[in-house]
């Protein structure tokens, strides 16, 4: 049966195909704690403004509040070549609000972070990893029309042969794979590569998969919910038996970034399945995609985008300590921020007026180089809206604490949490929350299940916080003349 040429991603390879929808939850996670796994979004009510605490965030209600309006921006298309500049001291939740500003965007958009320090590499330019950076955060939505054998796994038998190569061993000479639909059932003789590709997948009899008929690419959807009352407990996705026909003709999505286009396009070989184009992306170094590459993956992705095919998806590029970035860096992001591809940038930096990077051997400025607010030149500085944050008070860090002992499963008892917060005032947010999990370890060595005041106490004497360590140093100083 013909089939209609699908929109192959860019040019000629034929592999830049990649479906980067969020695994099923099955093949995924074991319940990792992050710094930020508490922040969930950035609290805010309907009608825009911020809740005392709401979605994790406690406190910083202006700049939640700011955020918000530059959500809607987004959202509206209209935040072109205008960045977000968070500044304010450190630990003062500008990492979180740009988490919570991608949390409120959904899984679907992309958000790419990194540090400013990253640009320096001896192997890649620095406008380089840049540009792929922002080519990370734009996503393009593709919907192709394909023809799949769609249902739930009712038989999964690989045939053996003797294996004409040695004397030893099998290999697989076809799998057999029954499939069943609302309407009906069919049986499949199928190449060993679709076995692999089965496996790959860990499909099981009892889940709803697809495999595309040109490709032989299989994609397990999930496990049919006839099964779903098999055990008590279970992190599994339920799908409905499918409709219609085995063999079908099926809208497919698929997300991808510009970025994951460039590295398929950049090395074409493998096979097309996502693992092969996944081993692609993590094997070897860090590879340049030349300019002109990413023009003509431009031009195809304009194509897609006129007729209807594919959908730009801007995302969040969150580029912290952006101090750290020198003058050749700004100034290609000058001209990258008006792009009409580019995403929504968002800076955080806790520098005050300090020295532009890549100025300050410039014998034109005195040696001393150019000064500029957060070390970044004024012309950027004036296209950024600039959103401040807060020190904050006593009873904010309190219930951040709080909030972070219930994502981490850590019972605290009433005096040592306030012993943590006065810590957090005194010292920093971050040192009073780095206390947490070491306490819960010695209150759990002494057989106990909260944390208790004597603890936390333990603590203070093994891990000085900054304002301790630089006394031990100036004291050391003084004494000894060394370190
Ligand atoms: N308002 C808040 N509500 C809840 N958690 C917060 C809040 N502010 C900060 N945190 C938490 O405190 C920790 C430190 O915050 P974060 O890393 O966002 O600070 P930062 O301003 O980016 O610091 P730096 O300038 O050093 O990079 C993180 O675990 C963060 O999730």
């Amino acid at each position: 049966m013909s089939t209609p040429a699908p929109p192959a991603v860019p040019p000629a390879s034929g592999s830049g195909t990649i479906i980067t929808q969020p695994p099923p939850p099955a093949a995924t996670r074991e319940s990792r704690i992050a710094t930020h796994s508490h922040i969930k979004g950035l609290g805010l009510a309907d009608d825009g403004t911020a809740m005392e605490s709401s979605q994790g965030f406690v406190g910083q209600r202006m700049a939640r509040e700011a955020l918000g309006l530059h959500l809607s921006l987004l959202r509206q298309g209209r935040h072109s070549g205008r960045p977000v500049l968070l500044v304010g001291p450190p630990g003062t939740g500008k990492t979180a609000l740009a988490v919570a500003l991608s949390q409120e965007l959904g899984s679907k958009v992309p958000f790419c972070g990194m540090v400013g320090s990253e640009v320096y590499s001896g192997e890649v330019k620095k406008t380089e990893v840049l540009g792929s950076c922002f080519r990370r955060a734009i996503g393009l939505r593709i919907k192709e029309t394909k023809e799949v054998y769609e249902g739930e796994v009712t038989e999964l038998t690989p045939s053996e042969a003797e294996n004409p190569l040695s004397g030893y061993g099998k290999t697989i000479s076809h799998v057999i794979v029954g499939l069943k639909t609302v309407k009906g059932t069919k049986q499949l003789r199928l190449d060993p590569s679709v076995y692999e590709a089965i496996q790959k997948e860990r499909v099981v009899v009892g889940d709803v998969i697809y495999i595309e008929a040109n490709t032989g690419a299989v994609k397990r959807v999930g496990r049919s919910d006839a099964y779903a009352s098999e055990y008590d407990l279970e992190a599994e996705e339920y799908v409905p038996l499918p409709k219609g026909d085995v063999h079908k003709r099926k809208e497919l999505v698929q997300d991808v970034t510009l970025h994951d286009l460039d590295m398929a396009n950049a090395r074409p070989q493998g096979g097309q399945d996502i693992m092969s184009v996944m081993g692609q992306l993590v094997k070897g170094g860090r590879t340049e995609v030349t300019d002109k590459l990413r023009r003509e993956i431009n031009k195809v992705v304009d194509r897609y985008i006129e007729q209807g095919v594919a959908e730009l998806v801007p995302g969040v590029l969150f580029i912290d300590e952006v101090h750290m970035l020198d003058m050749e860096c700004f100034t290609y992001l000058n001209r990258a921020l008006e792009s009409p591809m580019s995403p929504y940038v968002v800076f955080a930096s806790n520098r005050g007026i300090t020295t532009i990077r890549g100025t300050e051997y410039d014998g034109g400025y005195g040696g001393e180089g150019i000064r500029s607010p957060h070390g970044i030149p004024v012309d950027l500085l004036d296209r950024c809206m600039i959103v401040k944050t807060e020190p904050y008070a006593r009873g904010e860090i309190r219930t951040i604490l709080e909030t972070r002992c219930r994502v981490e499963g850590i019972q605290v008892a009433p005096a040592a949490l306030d012993r943590l917060a006065d810590e957090g005032e005194k010292s920093s947010l971050r040192y009073a929350l780095q206390l947490l999990t070491p306490s819960s370890i010695v209150a759990r060595t002494a057989g106990r299940t909260e944390v208790s005041l004597e603890d936390v106490a333990q603590l203070e004497d093994l891990f000085l916080d900054t304002k301790r360590s630089t006394l031990v140093l100036k004291d050391l100083d003084a004494n000894t003349k060394r370190y």
